[in-house]
C-alpha cells in the first residue's frame, strides 16, 4: 500500500490536522511548511535517512506526550531563483515503527531504481584556477553533498597543467560512472581532451585525420564551477554554482553536447565546445595569459587593452551551412531542457550511425567562401552565455544540434564595435549591425592573409618586420600580423585551421537550461504546476 502511494512522486504533506497515518515535517521555519504540498520528483531526491530523535524534537507539539517517536528524512533538490540549486530537507516522523521502515524501505529501493546516477566518481581538481578556490570549494561546498548521496569518489588534485588529461590516459576510466572536473573552461577542457583522446585511442581512431568519425564518449563529465569564466558550465546550467552543479551530478543529469576538432593540415590541434574566437577574443586571451596572477580580472584588464588597440586581420573564411538543423542563429527561440532541435538532430545522428557509409560526403557539398577584414571571427557550439554576458555570444546557438554558429565581425569603428559588444550585456540584437554576419555551419575553415602570402612566397623579410612595427602602433590597427585562436581559453600555435563539429561527441551532468526556472523578477512557473 505504501509502495502504491509513492506512485511516480512522492507527496510530502506538511498540513496540521492532516489524518492519523500522516506524516509531520518538523520543519517549520522552511518556506515550504506554509505552501499546501509540496511534490519531489523521485528524481530529485538526493538520499533518504533513518533519523534520530534529540530531545528538542521530541518537544514539538502535540508529539510531545508520545514515548516513541520513529522518522525517517528526505533530501530533496529545491530549486530557486536563476536556476540555483539547493539542498533541502524535510523529517518525517510517527509513532508506527513498521509504517516508517516501510516508507524509508520504498524510497530507497526507488532511488536504487534511478539508474542514470553515478555511484563512482573521479574528481580532478585544480587549486590554481580562478580565484583558486577550487579544493576549498570541493571540501566545503561538494564533498559533504556526494557523501549524502553515497556517492565514492577518488580525488586528484593536480599539480600541473596537463595532470588530468595525462592521468586519463592512464586510469582505467570505465570503473567511473563519470569525471568531475572543479576548475575553469581550461580544467574542462583538460579533462574532455583526456576522456575524448583516451575513447578514440581505446578504439584504435587516429584523431589526425580531420574526416575521422570519432567514437562517442559516453562517460559524463560534471563541472564544478571555480574558474574566471566558467561558460561552459554557465551555458548549460543556467548558473555558474558549485552545490547547483553538484545536484545536477547526484540526479545523474545528462546533456550531450557539441564538440568542433580543430585540425592544421593533417594535425590535430584541440578540441573545442565553447568559443574558437580569432582577433578580438584571440587578442584578449593572449594578453591575459601573461597576468594569470591577477586572477579572473585580467579579461577586463586586457578586454580594455585589446579593445583600444582596435586590430583587424584579413583572411579568408569557407564553410559549409549546417543544412541538417531546423534551427538560425537568429531565431529568437534558445536551446532549453529537452529541446526539440538537439533532439531532432540526436535521431539524424542515430539513423547515421545505422547506415554508415550512406551518409553525404562532406566533398560534396558546396562551400561558401568569404574575404575579408575581420576585428572578430567567432565559432560558437553553444551560447556561450556566462556572467560577463548571461545570453551569450550567440544566444540562439544549440547545446546538441551538430552545428556551430559562426560570426564574423568586419571592419568598424571603435564605436560601432562598442555598441556590438555592449549589445551582449543587453536584450538587443547583437547581429542587428551592417558589419556583422553570423551563420550556422557544420564546419569551416580559415586562413589569414599572411599565410595565403607566406604559402605564395610573396613575403620578404621587409613586410615581416613592418607587420611587426605596425602591432606595436596601436594607432595603426594594421592587419599585416596574424591574430591567435582562443580555444575554449587555450591559444592555438597555427592561425589557419580546419573546423568540424561532431554533433554529440560527448555528455554532461547536466540538463541545459530549465524554461520556467524563476528568474530575477521572480516570475516563474511552479515545479507544482509543472507536475500536474
Ligand atoms: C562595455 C562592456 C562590454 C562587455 C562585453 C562583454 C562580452 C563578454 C563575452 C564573453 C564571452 C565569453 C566566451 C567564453 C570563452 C571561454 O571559452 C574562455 C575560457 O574560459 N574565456 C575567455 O576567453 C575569456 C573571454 C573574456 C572576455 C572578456 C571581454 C571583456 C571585454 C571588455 C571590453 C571593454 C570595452 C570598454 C570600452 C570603454
Ligand atoms: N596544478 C596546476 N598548476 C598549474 N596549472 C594547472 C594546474 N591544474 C590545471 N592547470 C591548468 O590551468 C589552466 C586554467 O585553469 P582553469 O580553467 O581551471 O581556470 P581559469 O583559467 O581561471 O578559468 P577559465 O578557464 O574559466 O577562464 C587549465 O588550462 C589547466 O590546464
Ligand atoms: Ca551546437
Amino acid at each position: 500500500r505504501t509502495v502504491e502511494l509513492l506512485g511516480a512522486f512522492m507527496v510530502l504533506c506538511s498540513t496540521e490536522g492532516y489524518n492519523q497515518q500522516s506524516w509531520y515535517t518538523h520543519n517549520r521555519n522552511s518556506p515550504d511548511f506554509h505552501q499546501k504540498n509540496c511534490f519531489v520528483p523521485i528524481s530529485e531526491i538526493i538520499a533518504v535517512e533513518e533519523t534520530e530523535f534529540n530531545k528538542k524534537q521530541r518537544n514539538i507539539g502535540r508529539w510531545q506526550k508520545m514515548a516513541k517517536l520513529h522518522a525517517f528524512t528526505v533530501h530533496y533538490v529545491k530549486k530557486a531563483r536563476n536556476h540555483r540549486w539547493r539542498c533541502s530537507a524535510a523529517t518525517f516522523w510517527c509513532v508506527d515503527e513498521h509504517l516508517c521502515n516501510q516508507w524509508t524501505q520504498a524510497l530507497k529501493e526507488l532511488l536504487e531504481m534511478q539508474k542514470s546516477r553515478p555511484k563512482q566518481l573521479l574528481v580532478y581538481i585544480n587549486p590554481f584556477g580562478g580565484k583558486r578556490q577550487g579544493k576549498r570549494i570541493y571540501e566545503q561546498k561538494v564533498a559533504p553533498l556526494f557523501s549524502l548521496a553515497s556517492i565514492s569518489t577518488d580525488v586528484v588534485v593536480t599539480e600541473h597543467a596537463n595532470h588530468a588529461k595525462d592521468n586519463l590516459f592512464e586510469v582505467n576510466i570505465y570503473k567511473y560512472d563519470g569525471v568531475v572536473c572543479v576548475g575553469g573552461d581550461g580544467m574542462f577542457s583538460e579533462v574532455m581532451h583526456g576522456l575524448i583522446g583516451r575513447m578514440q585511442k581505446d578504439s584504435g581512431i587516429d584523431q589526425n585525420n580531420p574526416k575521422a568519425s570519432l567514437v562517442q564518449c559516453n562517460i559524463r563529465i560534471g563541472i564544478i564551477p571555480a574558474g574566471s569564466t566558467d561558460c561552459i558550465c554557465y551555458s548549460t546550467v543556467g548558473i555558474s554554482d558549485p552545490v547547483t552543479s553538484a545536484l545536477h551530478i547526484i540526479v545523474g543529469d545528462c546533456q550531450p553536447l557539441d564538440v568542433s576538432s580543430v585540425h592544421h593540415n593533417d594535425t590535430f590541434l584541440k578540441y573545442s565546445v565553447s568559443l574558437l574566437g580569432y582577433g578580438f577574443y584571440g587578442d584578449i586571451l593572449k594578453d591575459s595569459e601573461k597576468k594569470r596572477w591577477m586572477g579572473p580580472m585580467r579579461y577586463d584588464y586586457s578586454g580594455f587593452k585589446t579593445f583600444l588597440s582596435h586590430h583587424y586581420y584579413e583572411g579568408t573564411i569557407a564553410y559549409q551551412p549546417a543544412k541538417h538543423t531546423h534551427g538560425s542563429p537568429r531565431d529568437k527561440v534558445s536551446c532549453r531542457t529537452g529541446c526539440y532541435i538537439c533532439k531532432q538532430s540526436e535521431k539524424q545522428l542515430a539513423e547515421q550511425n545505422k547506415e554508415h557509409g550512406l551518409k553525404k560526403e562532406e566533398g560534396e557539398e558546396e562551400w561558401k567562401v568569404i574575404k575579408g577584414k575581420f576585428l572578430a571571427i567567432n565559432a560558437v557550439n553553444m551560447s556561450c552565455a556566462c556572467p560577463r554576458s548571461p545570453k551569450g555570444l550567440s544566444p540562439a546557438a544549440h547545446l546538441a544540434d551538430g552545428s556551430a554558429d559562426l560570426i564574423l565581425v568586419r571592419k568598424c569603428s571603435r564605436f560601432d564595435f562598442l555598441r556590438y559588444l555592449v549589445r551582449h550585456t543587453n536584450q538587443d540584437d547583437q547581429f542587428d549591425f551592417p558589419f556583422v554576419d553570423v551563420y550556422r555551419v557544420k564546419c569551416f575553415q580559415f586562413t589569414s592573409k599572411l599565410s595565403e602570402d607566406n604559402e605564395s612566397n610573396v613575403m620578404d623579410v621587409g613586410k615581416k618586420r613592418f607587420g611587426q612595427f605596425c602591432r606595436d602602433h596601436p594607432a595603426c590597427c594594421c592587419n599585416i600580423v596574424n591574430s591567435t585562436w582562443n580555444c575554449d581559453g587555450e591559444t592555438l600555435d597555427s592561425s589557419a585551421i580546419e573546423v568540424r563539429v561532431h554533433c554529440q561527441l560527448m555528455k554532461l551532468f547536466a540538463r541545459g537550461i530549465e524554461e520556467d526556472c524563476k528568474d530575477e523578477a521572480g516570475h516563474s512557473q511552479s515545479s507544482i504546476e509543472q507536475l500536474l
